[in-house]
């Protein structure tokens, strides 16, 4: 299926203080955007206008997707994403936070599938633990099965690596090859070694 991302003149403002302006980029299926900057430079800001997370001051971002365009607030449907502050119910186990989030994003999703899922990110074993016993390495990669479950065209990480180890970067060189097959990814991130993601870099200058 064909998806395509195109941005228009985009703009965020906080107040009167405006985070970056005119972004204009269009991103194809197989491509990698990476997204780089500062610290409070608008990285954030930006996947979460692409997420439909919040509003832009001015300018668009479409999704083309199936013959239709989407904007982002009514494009769940077709985004993955991960960010750190991320939540997930530590009073829960990884399948059953899987279970419950398959539920509210009204995906059917059985045991096997969920095992698949906790394999490909390394979890394969670890379902049935409670989140209050992972890491928070362990906990950022079952962000990854939550983006994953309904196999998204898009996928949207904020901080990709951020707490994991080297075998959990790993899982994201390959969630990212895969990703690459069949949709788009847009990776916000101020980790140099994150800058060989980029088919397309987007920078954005000091806050
Ligand atoms: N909810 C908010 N209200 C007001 N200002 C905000 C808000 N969120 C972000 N900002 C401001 O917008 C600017 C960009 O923030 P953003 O979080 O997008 O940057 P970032 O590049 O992702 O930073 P970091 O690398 O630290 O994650 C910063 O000046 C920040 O203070």
């Amino acid at each position: 299926m064909e998806i395509s991302l195109q941005v228009t003149d985009l703009a965020a403002s906080y107040g009167p203080r405006t985070v970056f302006a005119q972004v204009s980029l269009r991103v194809e299926r197989g491509e990698v955007l990476v997204v780089s900057g500062a610290n409070g430079s608008g990285k954030s800001t930006f996947l979460r206008l692409l997420a439909g997370l919040q509003s832009p001051t001015a300018g668009s971002a479409h999704y083309h997707y199936a013959g239709e365009a989407w904007e982002p607030r009514s494009a769940s449907h077709l985004i993955g994403w991960v960010a750190p502050d991320l939540a997930l119910y530590r009073e829960l186990s990884a399948r059953e936070n899987l279970r419950f989030f398959a539920k509210v994003r009204r995906v059917a999703i059985d045991d096997a599938a969920i095992d698949a899922l906790l394999d490909e990110i390394g979890l394969g074993g670890r379902g049935d633990d409670r989140l209050a016993a992972y890491s928070s390495g362990m906990a950022h990669r079952l962000r990854y099965a939550y983006a994953l479950l309904h196999r998204p065209p898009v996928l949207l990480l904020d901080e990709p690596t951020v707490t994991l180890d080297t075998r959990g970067a790993e899982v994201v060189d390959q969630v990212i090859a895969r990703q690459r097959q069949h949709g788009i990814v847009v990776v916000a991130t101020n980790d140099p070694r994150e800058l060989r993601y980029a088919d397309l870099l987007l920078q954005f200058g000091q806050p």
